[in-house]
């Protein structure tokens, strides 16, 4: 750290998602800066790191990670490239924030966990932004206070504009679905026990190998149902919205709530139309709790088990999508390392 005490962040992909880390980092928190940025494909690095005072670009993250300016690592590469990138940061003892998925499948997320707990302290969050999302934290805040009464089913509904052109079909569950899979676990505090996939007839504007839309149907340890209709290319707007059922009442969020037109004999409103719009303040929220965190030693958020948890259940519903049959999740026990009360 610099003698101001300011964090060498390297950020890992410089992508949608990292471009947008570094300008936040950047230009909208405060206490750290951006030291290094890497990319396989050097000249959007290049092209990046322009864009910062002080910032080095790298093709290797290896490279980046190595440097004397670096403090701790921000993952914003693809979640295939996850593991290497974070045994990478454990050999530098780095602290870490991983977007998700921690990776893709329970074996390399295993893995992930078995290191850092060698390392003998936490060292990851892993980016479930919702987590840090205003209506999100409300809801969460809502349930745990009680009167509605236990919560029996949670109905979500994720939609995206586009997802990127490289996007399959399993990639829905992994890296789409995996935020409600974090967003039971978090707000109903139940493990997910099994997973349904059910698609209708795919829509004609979908890209074929994605059979876009899918219904996805969680059962939960506190017996809860949850269905999530995914939507990875609906065209018209960025829609997440979550509502819990439960035993008194009901709570919904994500109702899209721009601002609201009444002219001309009609009425109307704005729809987001991708995430880094929707869930803005949440990134800022995230980014900036890591940022604090790790300038005081500390690590907080979503932890690298929540990860593996999610790894867990995507396999599961990565298996229900491809036979159609409801699938039962496998997990281990969680390690001692990873209790809720232990940082
Ligand atoms: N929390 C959230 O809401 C969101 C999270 N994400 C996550 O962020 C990550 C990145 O997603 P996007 O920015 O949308 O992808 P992207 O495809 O726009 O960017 C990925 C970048 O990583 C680079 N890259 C590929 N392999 C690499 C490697 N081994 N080392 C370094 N760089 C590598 C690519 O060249 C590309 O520039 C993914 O894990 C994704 O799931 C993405 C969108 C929203
Ligand atoms: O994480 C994200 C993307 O990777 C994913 O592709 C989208 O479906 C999600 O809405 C977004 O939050």
């Amino acid at each position: 750290m610099t003698t101001n005490g300011t964090l060498g962040v390297a950020v890992i992909g410089t992508g949608k998602m990292g471009a947008d880390h570094v300008r936040r980092i950047d230009a909208v928190i405060s206490g750290a800066r951006v030291a290094a940025v890497a990319d396989i494909d050097g000249d959007r690095a290049e092209a990046l790191a322009k864009t910062v005072e002080g910032c080095t670009a790298y093709t290797d993250p290896a490279a980046a990670m190595a440097s004397p300016d670096v403090d701790a690592v921000l993952i914003a590469s693809p979640g295939p490239a996850h593991e290497e990138a974070l045994l990478t940061a454990f050999e530098h003892d780095l602290p870490v924030l991983c977007e998700k998925p921690l990776t893709p499948d329970p074996e390399s997320a295993l893995r992930v966990l078995e290191a850092e707990q060698r390392l003998g302290r936490r060292r990851v969050q892993v980016g479930f932004m919702r987590r840090f999302d205003s209506e999100y934290m409300r809801l969460k805040r809502t349930l745990a206070e009680g009167h509605l009464g236990r919560p029996l089913m949670l109905h979500c509904r994720h939609r995206n504009v586009s997802v990127h052109p490289y996007f399959t079909a399993e990639m829905l569950i992994t890296d789409s679905v995996a935020h409600e899979m974090d967003c039971t676990r978090w707000l109903l505090e139940q493990e997910i026990t099994a997973v349904t996939v059910l698609r209708p007839t795919p829509s004609s504007l979908s890209p074929e190998q994605l059979n876009d839309p899918q219904l996805v149907i969680f059962e939960t340890d506190g017996g809860a149902l949850v269905d999530v209709e995914i939507f990875g290319n609906c065209g018209f707007g960025y829609q997440v919205r979550t509502e819990a059922v439960c035993e008194r009442g009901t709570a919904r969020i994500g109702d899209d709530h721009g601002m609201f037109t009444n002219a001309a004999g009609r009425w109307g409103g704005e729809i987001a139309q991708d995430y880094v719009e929707r869930f803005a303040d949440a990134y800022d929220r995230e980014v900036q709790q890591w940022v604090d965190a790790t300038r005081r030693g500390e690590v907080v958020g979503p932890s690298a088990w929540d990860g593996y948890a999610v790894a867990a259940v995507s396999r599961a519903g990565v298996t229900a999508q491809a036979t159609g049959r409801r699938t039962v999740v496998e997990m281990i026990e969680r390690p001692a390392f990873y209790a809720p009360d232990r940082r």
